[in-house]
């Protein structure tokens, strides 16, 4: 793995009985950058960040991630929440996985959970007292707020969850995952359901933390955030990688035009428009 390599897939594989939904995929992402996983419904996009967050245990293939440290993690080897908290892997989902009745301040303490647990040694009365618990507590407030500000939320920060429009929902999931200040953040169609104006803010906020130097992966259907904001592609399709590259080099690779041609007319449309 090179210095500048976050994740490594190497020929991950993964089965469903007869279905092989990813086949012996290999790429990199590298650290403090933005990859994005594209490719047409079914691809197997969804199967491979569940591999490498432990939601399946994949059928073949190793799953490396690098932290700056120098320590590699065997992700294939880990469950799920082993991945977030001893490998800093964070991710959001396909559909939106608050918990609505909260505030939008709870959800994001929950988020911290792991930390404040640890500032209390366990134990009840560390709950109830220690210092370094309420240092604790008070750090993961100040962490939450800052995330609602940069989210724009913070005036509804006493607000419960499900009561907000869906773009901030979605926001509010990725200031979740950012709380517990990932090395990786995974994110599975974060544009799904907004309108322009939400897409480019979402566009500016993914910038904004690629910028401050967390490296991000993206699964993402709409092109014009994928385009705008991704430093490195993977292309796949029936499970397999077609074409990797600059957003230049995919959007203009006669593979990828064909792939998306041949599953739907309007995303191949889109693909090339971005182009233009
Ligand atoms: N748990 C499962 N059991 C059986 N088959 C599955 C399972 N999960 C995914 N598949 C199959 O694996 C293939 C890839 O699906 P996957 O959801 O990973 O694709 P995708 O690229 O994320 O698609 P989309 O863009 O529509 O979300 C599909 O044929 C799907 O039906």
């Amino acid at each position: 793995m090179s210095g500048d390599t976050i994740l490594s897939v190497d020929r991950l594989t993964m089965r469903f009985g007869g279905i092989v939904a990813v086949q012996d995929l290999s790429f990199a992402a590298e650290r403090k950058k933005i990859t994005a996983l594209i490719g047409p419904n079914g691809a197997g996009k969804t199967t491979v960040f569940n591999c490498i967050t432990g939601f399946y245990k994949p059928s073949g293939g190793t799953i490396r991630l690098s932290h700056d440290d120098g320590r590699t993690i065997a992700l294939e080897r880990l469950n799920d929440f082993r991945i977030a908290k001893q490998a800093k892997v964070a991710r959001t989902f396909q559909n939106i996985r608050l918990f609505p009745g909260m505030t939008a301040l709870e959800n994001l303490m929950v988020a911290q959970h792991n930390a404040l647990m640890r500032a209390s040694g366990f134990t009840l009365l560390g709950l109830l007292g220690v210092p370094t618990y309420r240092d604790a507590e008070k750090r993961a407030i100040d962490l939450a707020t800052d995330w609602l500000k940069r989210v724009n939320l913070l005036d509804r920060a006493d607000d419960a969850a499900g009561n907000f429009a869906y773009g901030d929902q979605r926001r509010l999931e990725i200031a979740r995952a950012m709380c517990t200040e990932p090395a990786l953040l995974c994110l599975d169609e974060p544009a799904a359901g907004l309108n322009a104006r939400e897409s480019a803010a979402l566009s500016e906020l993914l910038l904004s933390i690629r910028n401050d130097g967390t490296s991000i992966l993206l699964i993402e259907h709409d092109m014009s955030v994928v385009m705008e904001i991704s430093d490195h592609i993977v292309v796949m399709d029936h499970g397999v990688k077609i074409a990797q590259g600059s957003p230049r080099e995919v959007r203009d690779d006669p593979k990828v035009i064909a792939a998306y041609l041949g599953t739907d007319e309007e995303e191949a449309v889109a693909v090339m428009e971005s182009g233009s």
